[in-house]
């Protein structure tokens, strides 16, 4: 053993004199040029080759830097001993990094990729005319150079949208509003934007499971549809139109969509909009991967009555001309006074046209109360691919809000002569589930009087729609309607009077959507 030391030092001896050696005798220009021509001569005879992929490329950041630390922060997370965690700026999580100078493999279509987080010290004396990190920076990929066309070719690519992909699922969603008009922010964006956190899924959305299903499911097949949609040539976008009475879950079912796929929501508001181009410039600045929105669009520009001459809806009004002679609507928004104008061929391109593909992965949802308002251009098939008609409560969306407000199993905490009662009224007391829930959030606590309240009010109004029938047949026959005096009286009693202002909401809501509902059928 003594041996070994004493060879081991005296082998160190020699090293340190032949150093000692090049250092005096060759001058540092050498010295680099020699270190040079060593590098270029283990780079022929190596079977590896390296990627630099810095932080800061000249003066810029690299994004690929930061794709490459997101795309790491899986697999990092599961094998590394040291890790690196940050936080970014609208995230609700945290992200696990390769610590600095150390290395992980990843493995990518069977073939084995090194990446090394390498971290020096900046050189203070360089010069730059924004602030530097003291610290540069970067990874370096080493691959064998027998697979760098087979790993160039897909694997930045792949890594990219993973980590687009993770930096999705970490941040927080956002909520996009066009609210200033048409002025821009300082980094030249139409949109503002706040923290989307809306808690409604489709496991809290009240309506049919089986309608709810086949949407949830259009929704998968279109998120990873990207090989169907370039398969058949079609831009990679779906349009709903979503309808039915107020407080009917419309709004609530766009959230849904939206935590659903993970998916930011830009919320257009047309009114705010002057004129066409103005309308493809916010659509060419939002991003795949997103909902846009125009809810009730009804209101929001005169989407019908082409035959009427200029015929003024709300703060739009109708050129008949124009649509007769180029087939299209020519609707005056807001702006009109000003010679601006927002035209029904100019809605129909931000959804449909050539405009619309610009970026990919979006889905367009219009929501509307009254859909018999809607230009038929606007609802032709093809248009808007799914039809969504958002109706009153069933006795399947009112389990569900059992369920959800009061914790009510079917078979456990609701007894089978119960279920039955409100099954009898439910339908043909066509109350909201925004109406129901109402009900049920009074009584959260107290899980019998909740249902027996909700009971009573729904018996109450299935009777009223009932006799409503039958006083519109009697009235013909020149027979009063006293009768509907003593009915508005018990429902009174029966809804708690503390909220007058719900109750006579949830008249006008009934009776308007009960109209609308014989319109659409
Ligand atoms: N289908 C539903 N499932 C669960 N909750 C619902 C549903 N519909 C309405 N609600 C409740 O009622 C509230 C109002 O619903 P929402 O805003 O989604 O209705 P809407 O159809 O968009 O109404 P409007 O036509 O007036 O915009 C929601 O916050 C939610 O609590
Ligand atoms: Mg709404």
């Amino acid at each position: 053993m003594k041996e070994y030391w004493t060879s081991l030092a005296s082998i160190l001896g020699v090293f340190a004199f032949f150093q000692t050696i090049l250092q005096t005798v060759f001058p540092p220009e050498l010295r680099f040029a020699s270190a040079k021509l060593f590098n270029k001569l283990f780079n022929c005879f190596s079977s590896y080759c390296y990627f630099e992929i810095t932080e800061i490329d000249g003066v810029n950041t690299n994004e690929l830097y930061n794709a490459v630390q997101l795309y790491l922060s899986s697999s990092v997370s599961i094998t590394g001993n040291r890790l690196s965690l940050t936080r970014a700026v609208n995230s609700s999580a945290f992200t696990f990094g390769l610590a600095n100078n150390d290395s992980i493999i990843d493995t990518f279509n069977g073939v084995n990729a090194v990446w090394e987080h390498v971290v020096t010290q900046r050189n203070s004396q360089t010069f730059s005319w924004r602030p530097l990190p003291d610290e540069k920076r970067g990874f370096t990929l080493r691959i064998k150079k027998k697979d760098k066309q087979l790993l160039l070719n897909s694997y930045l690519d792949y890594i990219m949208e993973k980590a687009s992909d993770i930096r999705r699922k970490n941040q927080d969603r956002l909520l996009y509003t066009n609210s200033r008009g048409g002025s821009l922010d300082s980094r030249g964006h139409p949109w503002e934007s706040v923290p989307f956190k809306h808690p409604s899924t489709f496991d809290t959305l009240a309506m049919d499971p089986m309608k709810k299903k086949e949407i949830v499911e259009d929704l998968q097949d279109f998120a990873n549809g990207q090989g169907f949609y370039h398969k058949t040539g079609r831009a990679w976008k779906r349009g709903y139109l979503l309808y039915g009475p107020p407080g009917t879950g419309k709004s609530s079912m766009i959230a849904a969509m939206a935590n659903f796929l993970g998916y930011d929501i830009y919320d257009l508001e047309l009114t705010e909009v002057h004129n066409n181009s103005e309308l493809r410039k916010l659509l060419m600045k939002t991003s795949s991967k997103s909902i846009i929105v125009i809810e009730d669009i009804d209101c929001s520009i005169n989407l019908s009555n082409r035959k009427n001459n200029k015929k003024s809806v709300g703060s739009v009004s109708v050129n008949s001309r124009n649509f007769y002679e180029n087939g299209v609507g020519e609707m005056r928004g807001v702006g009109e006074e000003n010679g601006n104008s927002i035209t029904l061929s100019g809605l129909l391109n931000f959804t449909d046209g050539l405009w619309s593909c610009c970026g990919s992965e979006r889905i367009f949802v219009f929501t509307t109360n009254h859909i018999e308002k809607l230009d038929p251009a606007l609802l032709r098939s093809g248009r808007m691919d799914m039809h969504i008609f958002m109706s009153y409560c069933s006795i399947q969306a009112l389990k569900i809000l059992l369920k959800n407000y009061l914790g009510c199993e079917e078979g456990v905490d609701l007894d089978d002569s119960v279920l039955k009662e409100l099954e009898e009224v439910v339908e043909m007391a066509r109350m909201t589930p925004a109406d129901i829930s109402e009900v049920l959030i009074k009584n959260r606590r107290k899980k019998e009087k909740a249902v027996d309240e909700l009971l009573e009010i729904l018996k109450v109004r299935a009777e009223r729609n009932a006799k409503n029938g039958s006083v519109v047949r009697r009235e013909n026959n020149g027979v009063g309607d006293e009768d509907d005096v003593e009915d508005e009286e018990q429902e009174k009693r029966a809804l708690d009077s503390d909220s007058p202002k719900q109750e006579s909401e949830i008249e006008d809501d009934c009776k308007e959507g009960s109209e609308e509902e014989e319109k659409i059928k």
